[in-house]
């Protein structure tokens, strides 16, 4: 890629905006805990002083120390370990005042208190790779597999239990945005535009301190992403029975790898977040939402950029923790997700790999890379229309 494009691409978009692994499952487990996270997780002791505890055996880490300067490389430490170990994070303190979270939850609860014929008002297109519009319930279901025996007798079961709407940037390749007409939910679209761009912000420093755990140039992840092409997901499931999610009769949203770069995953205080267990494959840690705090998870794309260093993990919703009767709460969660543009080649990170360690990957755009991974499990989603 010639450094003039690069550069090119590397200036953000402003407003306005407009490897991979089974399926399958088996229970659930927790981490062990300690009052010590960063011996629990077994990290070094330089990331001690941003590590301010865990959650479900995930570390928590302070990312204030990294936006002021007062302890970048400490911060960059913990989160690159925790992506190596875990394939997420928790980060507190990352910019994003909670107001504004909770706003933006707001709006996504008013939204999906829409009428249908409203919500159906900004269709998404049935086009199985374009997060833009609305999803309705019963349309989607998510999976690993790339097996087309699989995928096809998926599709006689049961959907996700899901509803959402995706936006992002009107030049991305993902397609244009499709709002809501004007004067419908005034300030909707708005909202989720602000939000958007405050989410880039946080994804564009989340990539400096990677590229600072790597000992690379620091810019050297965050110059390929511009902002074109993300995209912000306001996700609802709604109330069912706990039993039959626990009985697995239905699911929230079944086990998958996210595909892009990191995704930003705000969740709402109901649970049910599970993550592959490292140690453990099949077996799924109970992960709880954290006052104040964003996940962040690595994608698949992170994992092949860093030669598999770091972890893009299995992750699923499943009923809230503990409960086995009645009917669950609605959950709210928003994943923002953060790609490199499409169109730019990525070669293994410096360091990643060496003469002992060689490339086990070819230079790829995330295009290419997503129509051999993605593009199978997509197609078993938005399969219901
Ligand atoms: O709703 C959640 O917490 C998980 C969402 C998620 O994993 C996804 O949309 O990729
Ligand atoms: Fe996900």
């Amino acid at each position: 890629m010639p450094l003039t494009l690069l550069q090119t691409l590397a200036a953000p978009f402003r407003r306005p905006l407009s490897f991979h692994r089974r399926s399958g499952s088996k229970s659930t487990v927790t981490a062990p805990r300690s009052p010590d996270a960063a011996k629990q997780v077994g990290t070094p002791s330089s990331a001690t002083n941003a590590l301010i505890g865990d959650a479900g055996g995930i570390p928590v880490v302070d990312f204030s120390g990294f936006l002021d300067g007062s302890a970048k490389q400490q911060t960059s430490t913990a989160i690159l370990d925790s992506f190596k170990r875990f394939g997420f994070v928790y980060l507190k303190n990352y910019g994003i005042p909670t107001e504004k979270v909770d706003e933006m939850f707001d709006w996504s609860k008013k939204f999906f208190a829409q009428p249908m014929q409203v919500k159906m008002l900004a269709p998404h297109p049935g086009v199985p790779h374009i997060n833009r519009g609305y999803v309705a319930p019963g349309v989607e279901k998510f999976t690993q597999s790339n097996d087309s025996e699989e995928v096809a007798q998926l599709r006689n079961k049961e959907p996700d239990l899901i509803e959402n709407f995706s936006c992002g940037h009107d030049e991305s390749v993902l397609g244009k945005n499709i709002w809501l007409p004007e004067g419908v939910l005034p300030g909707f679209n708005e909202a989720c535009q602000d939000f958007y761009w405050k989410c880039y912000e946080v994804e564009i420093s989340i990539l400096r301190t990677v590229a600072v755990g790597l000992g690379i140039p620091e810019d050297h992840l965050a110059k390929s992403h511009s902002g074109r092409d993300q995209s912000l997901r306001l996700m609802h499931y709604p109330a069912v029975p706990a039993k039959k999610l626990v009985e697995g009769e239905m699911s929230r949203i079944g086990a998958h790898s996210d595909f892009s770069s990191i995704t930003l995953l705000f969740q709402d205080d109901v649970g049910g977040l599970e993550v592959e267990h490292p140690d453990h494959p099949g077996e799924f840690m109970s992960v709880p939402p954290v006052l104040g705090a964003v996940m962040v998870n690595a994608g698949d794309f992170l994992q092949r950029w860093s030669n598999d260093q770091i972890r893009s993990a299995l992750h699923r919703v499943r009923a809230p923790p503990g409960m086995t009767d009645g009917m669950t709460p609605d959950r709210y969660s928003i994943p923002y997700f953060c790609s490199t543009d499409f169109d730019l080649t990525v070669d293994c990170l410096p360091g990643t790999y060496s003469d002992s360690n060689p490339k086990k990957y070819e230079p790829i755009t995330v295009s290419t890379h997503g129509v051999a991974t993605s593009l199978p499990r997509l197609s078993v989603t938005r399969t219901r229309r």
